[in-house]
């Protein structure tokens, strides 16, 4: 969401620059300028297919796939305090100084399936956010047996923060089991993320900009800054470069940033909760380029998860947001492998207090 806003921004001041140069190029035709500011969108277009190979020679070494994931060597590497109690420490925080629920979601499967025997899968979370967690201190997980039956095991997870519940959160888990019964969605057809930039090439792209604004870049620069355990493809940059309004719908390639392995299934669902929440929520402010977010926290989380999947490969993620109103924006996501199976679900329900954009960028 933040790096759409910042873009966003820098859309508008960059639009407006060249319809200002257009305008004064051509007198003031606003339908020159239109085909002007086209054909720029087309050379950014070729610019940044042209840069990709030069950018991802480049890759910083930290990023590249053979280094053991911090998801799993800290963020989800929860410490044993007691029996089913558990204390999470925290690598990024966003912006908004509140921890990453996709972080807490994360941390309570995992300290959920500590508490299950190895042959059982999870297969399903909901969870509500009822508090903002404090990135000041560390969160204590406390798990509750809930039920060990013959196919569905229940755990329940109170994450809790100054002897108060940011979250609480169901998990199911079930024995492996066949079914007559097997069918799914296609997954959309979309150019493969070898074909693709990053979100840190996309940002280095604008950077290298000579026209753009300085709020702009330092606000992609704060953006560079942050150590987002999650590699990012947008499949549609371009998509960024449009004033008008979007569908609320957008689809990313992504991918936990270094190596977790194959075999454990139950981590790599801890990593994909981890994952959803990441850009989910903007999907409903798409259709909105007149606001700006003041307020936008996710209120309950559901997860399921369908098939075997690697977190640290790249999966399809397809965020679509069905509905908005009364303050709140409802959003669904999908996560597809890359060989077309569908991997896991999730909906989530966020509040979303805005306000209209009046300067061109507030960063
Ligand atoms: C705040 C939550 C959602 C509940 O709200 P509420 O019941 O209103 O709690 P209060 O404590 O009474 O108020 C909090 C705050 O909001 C102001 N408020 C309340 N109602 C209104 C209203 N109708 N109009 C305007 N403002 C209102 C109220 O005045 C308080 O303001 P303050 O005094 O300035 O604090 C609560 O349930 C909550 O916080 N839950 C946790 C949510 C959460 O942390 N979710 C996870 C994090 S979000 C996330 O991770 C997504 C990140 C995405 C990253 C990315 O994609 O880039």
């Amino acid at each position: 969401m933040d790096l759409i806003e910042v873009l966003r921004n820098f859309t508008l001041c960059r639009r407006r620059f060249q319809t200002n140069m257009a305008e004064k190029e051509l007198g003031g035709s606003h339908e020159s300028s239109g085909l002007i500011a086209k054909n720029n969108i087309l050379e950014a277009k070729e610019a940044l297919k042209s840069e990709q190979d030069e950018v991802s020679q480049s890759r910083n070494s930290q990023y590249q796939q053979d280094l053991k994931s911090v998801l799993v060597t800290s963020v989800l590497n929860l410490e044993k305090l007691d029996v089913d109690l558990y204390r999470g420490t925290h690598h990024w925080v966003p912006r908004t100084q509140r921890l990453f629920g996709g972080q807490i979601v994360g941390q309570a499967l995992v300290a959920a399936a500590k508490s299950v025997s190895d042959s059982l899968y999870a297969h399903s979370l909901h969870c509500y956010f009822v508090r903002a967690g404090d990135p000041k201190v560390p969160v204590l997980y406390q798990v509750d047996r809930t039920r060990d039956g013959r196919s569905f095991t229940v755990r329940s997870v109170k994450a809790i923060q100054h002897g108060q519940p940011i979250l609480i959160c169901q998990a199911s888990f079930q024995t492996l089991q066949p079914s007559p019964l097997q069918h799914q969605f296609p997954m959309p057809v979309v150019p493969p993320p070898e074909d693709l930039l990053t979100v840190e090439e996309l940002i280095h792209h604008y950077l290298s900009k000579p026209d753009l604004a300085e709020e702009a870049k330092k606000g992609l620069k704060k953006l560079l800054a942050n150590e987002v355990p999650i590699e990012i493809k947008p499949v549609n940059p371009a998509h960024f470069y449009r004033l008008g309004p979007e569908q609320p719908r957008r689809l990313f390639w992504g991918r936990a940033r270094g190596h977790i392995g194959e075999g454990n299934m139950k981590l790599h669902c801890c990593v994909a909760a981890y994952v959803s929440d990441y850009a989910l929520l903007g999907t409903a402010l798409l259709p909105y380029p007149e606001y700006r977010a003041k307020f936008a926290a996710s209120l309950d989380h559901s997860m399921w998860f369908h098939s075997t999947f690697r977190s640290d490969e790249w999966m399809l993620y397809e965020c679509e947001s069905p509905w908005a109103g009364s303050s709140r924006g409802l959003v669904q996501g999908r996560m597809w492998r890359r060989d077309g199976v569908l991997a896991a679900s999730c909906s989530q329900e966020g509040v979303l207090r805005v306000k209209p954009v009046t300067e061109p960028s507030k960063l």
